[in-house]
């Protein structure tokens, strides 16, 4: 007989993400693991910055021993629904805060004030030059 599995989205995932309800999501498989926070040897802060978002990168890196890998399994809720779209996480840092006009104009200044410098500068002396024939 074929095994029932529930799917979830990763919104729904990521709505379990406290002390008291603590989901976390590894290789397309969904984990309760409300109930192993306190004995967690990693802690349960590592449990609680996962929940939320695909946490396989994080579970590989600690190099959990295969009586750990084993011992999730206790713990699988069910897998993450592949039909789900996909939403980019979208990096804010990556890209620049849009500048209104002022502070381009601010920005543009300072790279570029040598220009304005040199032409009032080039002026003066012109200008110093001519006085200094006219008497
Ligand atoms: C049901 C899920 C999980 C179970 C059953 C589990 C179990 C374990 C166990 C038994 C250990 C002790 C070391 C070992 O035997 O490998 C451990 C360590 C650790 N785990 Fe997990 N873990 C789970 C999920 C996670 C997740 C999602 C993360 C990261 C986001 C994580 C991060 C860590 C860290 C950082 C350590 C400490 C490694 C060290 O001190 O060297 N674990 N875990």
């Amino acid at each position: 007989m074929p095994t029932l599995t529930k799917l979830y989205t990763m919104q729904e995932a990521a709505k379990h993400n406290t002390s008291d309800d603590c989901w976390v999501v590894v290789d397309g498989k969904v984990y309760d693991v409300t109930d192993y926070l306190d004995e967690h040897p990693g802690g349960d802060e590592v449990l609680l910055k996962a929940t939320g978002k695909d946490a396989t990168d994080e579970f590989e890196d600690a190099g959990h021993s295969k009586g750990a890998i084993d011992l999730m399994q206790e713990y699988c809720i069910g897998e993450l629904d592949p039909s789900e779209p996909v939403i980019p996480v979208v990096d804010s840092s990556a890209k620049e805060p849009s500048k209104d006009v002022t502070s381009k104009f601010v920005d543009l200044a300072s790279q570029y004030w040598a220009i304005p410098v040199a032409i009032v500068g080039v002026s003066v002396v012109v200008a110093g030059f001519f006085l200094l024939r006219k008497k």
